[in-house]
């Protein structure tokens, strides 16, 4: 396992935010977690990373690899968020600070993570972009002068820069139109296979985890109210609220079935 929570509790005050959960994430799958607005995916998501703010109270295990995430020092912890473990956020906007170009953030990134020489960096930012389908001319632009989904796929190379176990994906494509969300999925799929890393993916959207994730939990105010694999629970879910989930959720595209892998090329248009 890559990562194993066990009986996680985030309060606030006397509010259980995020109550007694349990779930664990194999190496090189992709486990969606699915649950209503409000059900605490988000908070999950960061009391991973170990990113909450002060005012909330943690208590159970989280273990990353060997390490136990709540034991940690702040510098231990710094050197595994972005190498070991890493986020790509809905809000792409806020991940890229409007006076600095990608090239810089690239810079800045693997400096803080040690690599020393400003040549090297380049040249690795160079690569990175160009895994994602971005050519040479974005690292001296602005994130405004970047599409929604072309600064996704910034995103997704800054995160996979270091080629880490965990990529945690929270609701990437919300802001994105359904083709730009189709292109950026395929990419962050090819993405995986290449690098090998475990994907926690946070979403609304059924037909998402209908064609990238192997196993799924679900979760209801602050609780895991169902997990295990995708068949099992697209096809036969347990739950009320599971069924009536899957219910309302739009129709899903006709004759693909639950878990076959369908071909799709990878476009490498920029979007
Ligand atoms: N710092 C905080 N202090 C107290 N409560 C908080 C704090 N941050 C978030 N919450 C509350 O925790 C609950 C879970 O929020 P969270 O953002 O994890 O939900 P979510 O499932 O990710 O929702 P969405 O799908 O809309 O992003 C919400 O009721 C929210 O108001």
């Amino acid at each position: 396992m890559i990562l194993s929570i066990e009986q996680l509790s985030v309060s606030s005050g006397e509010k259980k935010i995020i109550d007694c959960v349990s779930l664990s994430i194999r190496k090189g799958e992709w486990y969606a977690l699915v649950g209503q607005s409000g059900s605490g995916k988000s908070m999950l998501s960061q009391a991973i990373g170990q990113m909450l703010p002060s005012n909330l109270r943690m208590e159970g295990v989280i273990n990353f690899n060997e390490h136990n995430m709540m034991s940690l020092s702040r510098k231990q912890l710094g050197d595994i968020r972005g190498k070991k473990l890493s986020y790509i956020f809905q809000d792409y906007q806020g991940s890229f600070t409007p006076f600095r170009t990608i090239g810089q953030h690239f810079q800045e990134y693997q400096k803080v993570h040690g690599i020393n020489n400003k040549e090297t960096r380049r040249m690795k930012t160079l690569e990175a972009l160009e895994s994602v389908g971005l050519d040479e001319t974005f690292y001296s632009r602005y994130a405004f002068q970047l599409s929604g989904g072309q600064l996704q796929r910034a995103s997704i190379a800054l995160a996979l820069m270091f080629s880490p176990d965990l990529v945690i994906a929270d609701e990437i494509t919300t802001a994105l139109d359904s083709v730009t969300t189709h292109r950026i999925l395929e990419l962050l799929a090819k993405r995986q296979k290449e690098s090998g890393c475990a994907i926690l993916f946070i979403t609304h959207d059924w037909r998402h985890v209908r064609r990238y994730a192997t196993r799924l939990a679900i979760m209801k105010s602050g609780e895991i109210i169902e997990s295990g694999g995708k068949h099992r629970i697209l096809d036969h879910p347990q739950h009320e609220y599971t069924k009536q989930l899957i219910k309302a959720a739009p129709i899903l595209e006709k004759g693909l079935p639950s878990g076959l892998d369908r071909e799709v090329s990878y476009e490498s248009t920029f979007c």
